[in-house]
């Protein structure tokens, strides 16, 4: 049984951004289920909890493949003896220029970022039928999915739908006693932020770190976030300060973007 008797499943908790969300959920007392398609990082941050002595497992599972997303969230309510919350976090984004952009581009960014989203809210809500109880939905968007981002055309729009399903889901589940809320950081110091900036910089010719800076010039609270700022924000959006909030895309990104 975890601390505060709850379980969390968090898709790309292998590292960046979902690691952070997995560590920070642990610590406000849940038993969590890391799932990524990268078991060996995955494994390392359910090690990581353990041995801090909170309760998780690793689980390898693609988002885009509604079978195996179905497959973690039963997985986890077995082993882990319940489910509560679901955080689609996991998603990816390639530079794509908008006359560059290919079928198999779209495909593939759409499949992860946004079919991914859609069958962790079905499994999650099939989750918490089964166990005769509400839940928290929380979806990863992005500032990209408020403001059309330079060069991420298609990484813009999986976000902007990921809004928009979180509005729908919202409405759609309250009966239930589901609450969806999406989060939108800003640039996150990850690895999928390092990539963006090599693609950026490489596309100006400019070295390493000119994407960056570019990015970051609006930035009012003029720093970059951290993996562990956008978790604080999941922690509130898990647990029961956030009861009364449904259909919310929170915006955290230091003030990228005010709306
Ligand atoms: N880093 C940033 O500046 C921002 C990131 N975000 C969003 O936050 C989320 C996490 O981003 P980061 O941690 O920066 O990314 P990251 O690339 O550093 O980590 C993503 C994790 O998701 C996993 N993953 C990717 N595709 C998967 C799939 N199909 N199935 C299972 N696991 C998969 C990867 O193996 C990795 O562990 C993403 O949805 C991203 O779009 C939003 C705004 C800003
Ligand atoms: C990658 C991303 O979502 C940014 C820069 O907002």
């Amino acid at each position: 049984m975890s601390k505060n008797g709850k379980v969390a499943l968090v898709t790309g908790g292998g590292q960046g951004i979902g690691r952070a969300i997995a560590l920070r959920l642990a610590k406000d007392g849940f038993a969590v289920a890391v799932v990524d398609y990268n078991g060996e990082t995955a494994k390392k941050v359910a090690e990581e909890i353990n041995h801090a002595g909170g309760k998780a497992i690793a689980q390898l599972a693609d988002v885009s493949n509604r079978e195996q997303v179905f497959a973690a969230v039963e997985a986890a309510t077995k082993q882990l003896g319940g489910f509560d919350v679901i955080v689609n976090n996991a998603g990816i984004a390639p530079t794509t220029l908008i006359e560059d952009i290919t079928p198999e581009i779209v495909d593939k960014v759409y499949n992860i970022n946004v079919k991914g989203v859609i069958w962790g809210i079905q499994a999650a809500v099939k989750a918490f039928k089964s166990l005769g109880h509400g839940g928290k939905i929380i979806n990863a968007s992005s500032q990209a999915g408020h403001v059309g981002n330079p060069e991420l055309a298609i990484y813009s729009s999986s976000k902007f739908a990921v809004r928009g399903l979180t509005q729908t889901a919202a409405r759609d589940l309250a009966s239930l006693g589901i609450t969806v809320n999406a989060y939108c950081p800003g640039i996150v110091k990850t690895p999928m932020w390092e990539e963006i900036d090599r693609q950026v910089s490489a596309a100006a010719g400019q070295p390493v770190g000119y994407g960056t800076k570019e990015f970051a010039k609006n930035i009012t609270l003029k720093r970059l976030s951290e993996p562990e700022d956008v978790a604080a924000c999941v922690s509130y959006l898990a647990g029961p300060d956030s009861d009364y909030m449904t259909g919310q895309a929170l915006l955290i990104d230091g003030g990228m973007v005010f709306n």
